[in-house]
């Protein structure tokens, strides 16, 4: 018997481990591009290994030509691989924040609806080492704070299903190497080498100039970083939530003196949760606005209402924030 190809055996063990603890039926979230495809042949092969029934969702964004098409062979190939239930989502990509923010939304709710539908708990996505990279590097450009650093978790719930990132630790050349070494070949998505695109160009231009710069270790790095910052978030969020009930008074005003005994990192996290909670919408709610509100609490002089998006004024009264 031929030898196992180690990036094969890299997948399936990342694969493996994502499993452990995972109860139910699985489904890949598929593109047909290398990650998601290494993703899906390792997964055929695991799951059933640990008694999980798997199955794959190839999402049709319907924006290129050719689309159904690639989204048909890919379910083809999964129906192949022994991949069950194997389901082609379309969907219609229209909406705010850009064509490549509205094209994940359209993709991550249909990709919850059809686990939620299908009975799965668990949605894997292919997302590797290197997309990793690329997001820390990204959110670190754009000033994004320690949250955006900690970049995509392995782990997240919504509505009930895990969305997993089995390949966070696994290299692109890798997964690339694994399709090459099970004789499937990937579909590239244009979008990828599309300069139009941030993201294209941290791939084609701004990762491969650091690393020549300051060695092959940087991927893994910032890979790194993200885990490392991820891990601080969640201890700062969960003081927040808990600094946020010892300042919550009647009608969910805030209490200053609560708020100003906080340090600035836990305040801030307050008091975006806070805006939040009234009702901010998240993607519009800036670092600005943030501060603005904390100048209500730590620089007060008498200064009117904080406009915030989502039509919401916030005004500091006596002791407290209304
Ligand atoms: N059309 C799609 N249908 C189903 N899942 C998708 C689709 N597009 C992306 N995904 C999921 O989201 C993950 C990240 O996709 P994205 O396009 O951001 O990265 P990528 O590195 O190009 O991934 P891939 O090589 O798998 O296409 C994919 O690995 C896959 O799990």
């Amino acid at each position: 018997m031929a030898a196992l190809a180690p990036p094969v055996a890299a997948v399936r063990t990342a694969v493996r481990q994502a499993l452990r603890g995972v109860e139910g039926t699985v489904l890949v979230a598929c593109s047909g591009g290398a990650d998601s495809l290494a993703l899906a042949a390792a997964t055929a092969f695991v799951a059933p290994r640990q008694g999980l029934p798997a199955g794959l969702v190839t999402v049709d964004h319907g924006l290129q030509s050719g689309s159904a098409e690639r989204a048909a062979a890919v379910a083809a190939w999964a129906a192949s691989a022994g991949l069950a239930p194997v389901e082609v989502a379309t969907v219609t990509v229209s909406g705010a924040g850009g064509p490549e923010a509205a094209a994940r939304d359209a993709r991550y709710a249909a990709l919850t609806e059809a686990a939620i539908r299908l009975g799965a708990s668990a949605v894997l996505l292919g997302h590797t080492r290197d997309d990793q990279a690329e997001t820390v590097l990204l959110a670190l450009a754009r000033g994004s704070g320690p949250r955006g650093m900690a970049g995509m978790p392995v782990r997240r719930e919504v509505g009930g299903v895990a969305l997993l990132r089995p390949l966070l630790d696994v290299s692109r050349e890798d997964t690339r190497k694994a399709c090459a070494a099970l004789g499937l070949s990937p579909w590239e998505d244009p979008h990828n080498t599309d300069p139009a695109y941030a993201r294209a160009r941290v791939r084609s231009a701004a990762l491969p100039a650091l690393v020549e710069a300051l060695g092959a270790g940087v991927v893994d790095n910032l890979a790194r970083t993200a885990r490392l910052l991820a891990a601080d978030a969640a201890a700062l969020d969960e003081l927040a939530r808990a600094a946020l009930e010892r300042a919550r008074r009647q009608d969910s005003a805030l209490d200053v003196a609560e708020l100003r005994r906080l340090p600035d990192a836990v305040r801030t996290r307050v008091l975006h949760a806070w805006a939040r909670e009234r009702g901010a919408p998240p993607a519009a709610l800036s670092h600005r606005h943030v501060a603005a509100l904390d100048a209500l609490v730590t620089a007060w002089r008498g200064q009117g209402p904080v406009h915030l998006p989502g039509g919401i004024a916030v005004a500091r009264r006596g002791t407290l924030l209304t």
